[in-house]
């Protein structure tokens, strides 16, 4: 297949310059961090519990048609109360990090002014408890849960709420920052400008495309108000996570365009200080781009250490006249997207663990120096518990071959330091509900009995060999 990069000679030749091993042993270099990850709104419930405010998720998932049959995450997975349970879980599959986000509804259920001692109250609990059984916890300080009073300001869209974020950052790391080493500022800045402003998608539910390159900006304005928020406060590691995909394509305009609203629109103003010229000049049918002010670039692009990479699958796109646009993807006319010949997970995706070699490959190509962390990758399948045993084959062969991917990419020279399955738990999957399953850890959620799935066990054993 012919992987596309957009922008500058970036195309990589349709011979791989690598093999991923499909077989046999492999090791991943010492210290490797091995992990899983899940994110407040999808597991804590407590919506109410100890002076937490509502959030744009809270509003989102009881507007009609929004969400799945109506779910919300009230309840979710009740981890806020069985987090010592879900921990030890962790510690018995041998897991060495756990990737979680802090709600910042919790902390600040205003989404400004004096924390909430019971919200920060939580987290040191949590964080102590992930520490006594030798899990080095790793913070996500925004996973899409924006307080409500901020939006009812504009949300993303309004410049100030990167001001606040960086000041609930302060606070946050104020008090777990003796005990959390390492912070991610924001979760897949993609979704939340371009699902929950430009599409409607997800929440807070706008949909007008101008709005998802408004929200894009604040969003990574924040990031880096929030770097210097915690430089400030002796924090250790700071970096974003992104969702990334390669794009697959037999046109390389195609291809540019999508790899520029999906991956270099982040990419470049984090990494190099920057908005990619080709995305500017693609966007002025929709914004004249006057939220940007000086100086905003040099705050967006302050040192990170590490870049969270979530990884689920490439995009494979072709010309089409007279295709509409994708709204996910505004100005997006002409291009029709999905057609990969791969199998599919429970959500559509297709399974293709190459695009995750390639695109490790070009991040270190494209934008060396930086550390590369895999805060997301994993797969929902339809699960169904047989005396006690969830046998879900296709998780675990997704994982197995994602994993012999990020490997090869290893060979190749990317700088890869660790690997959190999405997810720990099965959670809220966000417009599909509950009835979209991603955990190695089966949950009833008519009783909450946690079931460690086929996968989970098998994960259990790569962690403790490290390697396949
Ligand atoms: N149109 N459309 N939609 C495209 C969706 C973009 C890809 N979705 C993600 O990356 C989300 C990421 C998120 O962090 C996590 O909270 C979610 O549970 C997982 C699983 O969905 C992934």
């Amino acid at each position: 297949c012919d992987t596309e990069w957009g922008g500058e000679d970036m195309t990589v030749s349709a011979e791989k310059s690598y093999e991923i091993q499909d077989s046999g042993v492999l090791t991943f270099p010492e210290g490797f961090v091995w992990g899983a990850a899940t994110a407040a709104y999808q597991i804590e419930g407590a919506a109410r519990e100890d002076g937490r405010g509502p959030s744009i998720w809270d509003t989102f998932s009881r507007t009609p048609g929004k969400v799945h049959a109506g779910h919300t995450g009230d309840v979710a997975c009740d981890h806020y109360h069985r987090y010592p349970d879900d921990v030890r879980i962790m510690r018995d599959l041998g897991l060495a990090a756990y990737r979680f986000s802090v709600s910042w509804p919790r902390v600040q259920p205003d989404g400004s002014g004096p924390a909430n001692p019971r919200g920060l109250d939580f987290y040191d609990r949590l964080v102590d408890e992930l520490r006594e059984n030798g899990i080095t916890p790793i913070v996500t300080l925004y996973h899409w849960d924006l307080p409500q009073t901020l939006e009812d300001r504009g949300g993303w869209t309004n410049r100030e709420t990167a001001e606040r974020f960086a000041e609930y950052a302060a606070i946050t790391h104020a008090r777990l920052g003796d005990r959390v080493e390492t912070w991610t500022t924001l979760n897949e800045p993609w979704c939340s400008a371009f699902l929950g402003y430009a599409s409607g998608i997800h929440a807070p539910g706008r949909a007008e495309p101008a709005l998802g390159f408004t929200a894009a900006h604040h969003l990574l304005l924040g990031h880096g108000l929030a770097v210097q928020a915690l430089r400030a406060s002796g924090a250790g590691k700071v970096g974003i996570t992104l969702n990334l995909s390669p794009v697959i394509s037999d046109d390389a305009e195609a291809a540019a365009i999508v790899d520029g609203l999906q991956n270099r629109i982040f990419l470049d103003p984090v990494l190099r200080g920057e908005y990619p010229a080709d995305v500017v000049e693609h966007a002025r049918r929709f914004t004249d781009w006057s939220f940007v002010r000086d100086g905003d670039l040099e705050i967006i692009s302050r040192p990170t250490d590490l870049l969270g990479v979530n990884y689920y699958h490439p995009q494979t796109v072709a010309a089409r006249a007279g295709e509409p646009a994708n709204p996910v993807y505004p100005g997006s006319e002409g291009i029709a997207f999905g057609g990969a010949d791969a199998p599919r997970t429970a959500m559509g995706w297709p399974v293709q663990p190459f695009g995750l070699t390639d695109l490790l490959l070009r991040l270190a190509r494209d934008y060396p120096g930086t550390p590369l962390l895999i805060t997301e990758n994993g797969a929902a399948f339809d699960d169904v518990v047989e005396d006690g045993e969830v046998h879900d084959v296709g998780r675990l062969s997704y994982l197995d071959g994602h994993l012999r991917a990020a490997h090869a990419a290893i060979q190749g020279g990317a700088d890869l330091r660790g690997y959190l399955v999405w997810s720990l738990l099965d959670n809220f999957e966000w417009a599909e509900g509950y009835r979209k399953r991603f955990g190695i850890v089966h949950v009833d959620y008519g009783t909450q009995r946690r079931t460690p799935k086929d996968s989970a066990l098998w994960y259990s054993e790569v962690v403790r060999r490290n390697g396949l």
